[in-house]
């Protein structure tokens, strides 16, 4: 049997192998992962238009998401971004595009003016755009380490469509995976998006 504690060692060594090949990675090539992975968006979300799209600011060696939030603010979505509380949970505010950011919690970016919505707000979404270090073919993935999108995807709206964001060569074969984690419907990879699930939108 693995035990929680198991888990949670095994996670955290895959974090530090796969934030050690994120920084090997170079701007031009991240630049170019994030309008790929923009363009496999347009190509997953078909002729769907989202109502509400929670989606984030990428950071440091993330792969970047300004043009994946373009596409969805081109067709129309109403965005929201999240805000790391500091009980690790997420608050969330309206987006656009333009708005001016400023640093949150731990690196995060989170537009200066926030309407805070409540922890509650990303269950209007009816897209959800996750971060992720690494997910598996059964939609397991693998976070930050702080939870909260463990706890925001628990108050997800039954109809909407989780999809992290990866680079390629992060969907692996099989990740570890705890009682609380929230598994995603499909991934973005700079050259594809790869369905895992049916049952939700589109
Ligand atoms: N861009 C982004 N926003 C996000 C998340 C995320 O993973 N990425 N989160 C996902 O839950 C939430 C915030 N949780 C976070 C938890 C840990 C770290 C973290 O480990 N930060 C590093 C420095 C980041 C860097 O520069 O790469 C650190 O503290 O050392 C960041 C965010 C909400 N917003
Ligand atoms: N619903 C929850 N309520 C309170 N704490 C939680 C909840 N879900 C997860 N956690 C806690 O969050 C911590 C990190 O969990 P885990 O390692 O699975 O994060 P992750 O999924 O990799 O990260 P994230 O969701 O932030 O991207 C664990 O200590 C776990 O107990």
């Amino acid at each position: 049997m693995t035990t929680p504690d198991a888990i949670a060692a095994a996670k955290a060594g895959l974090r530090r192998t796969l934030l050690a090949a994120r920084a090997q990675r170079t701007p031009a090539a991240r630049r170019e992962a994030g309008r790929r992975i923009a363009a496999a968006a347009a190509d997953l979300l078909g002729d769907w238009s989202p109502a509400v799209a929670a989606v984030y600011l990428a950071i440091g060696t993330e792969p970047p998401t300004d043009q994946l939030i373009a596409v969805l603010a081109d067709r129309g979505c109403r965005l929201i971004v999240p805000i790391l509380r500091d009980d690790g949970d997420l608050d969330w505010t309206p987006y656009h595009p333009a708005d001016p950011t400023e640093p949150g919690l731990r690196g995060t970016l989170i537009p200066t003016q926030p309407r805070a919505l409540g922890v509650e707000a990303v269950s209007t979404a009816d897209l959800i755009v996750v971060p992720a270090l690494a997910v598996d073919p059964t939609g397991v993935r693998l976070g930050r380490g702080g939870g909260g999108y463990d706890r925001a995807l628990r108050r997800r709206s039954p109809g909407s469509l989780t999809v992290a964001v990866i680079y390629d060569d992060e969907l692996v074969p099989s990740l570890p995976e705890a009682d609380h984690d929230q598994r995603v419907d499909a991934a973005l990879t700079p050259s594809r998006a790869h369905r895992f699930r049916a049952g939700s939108s589109p």
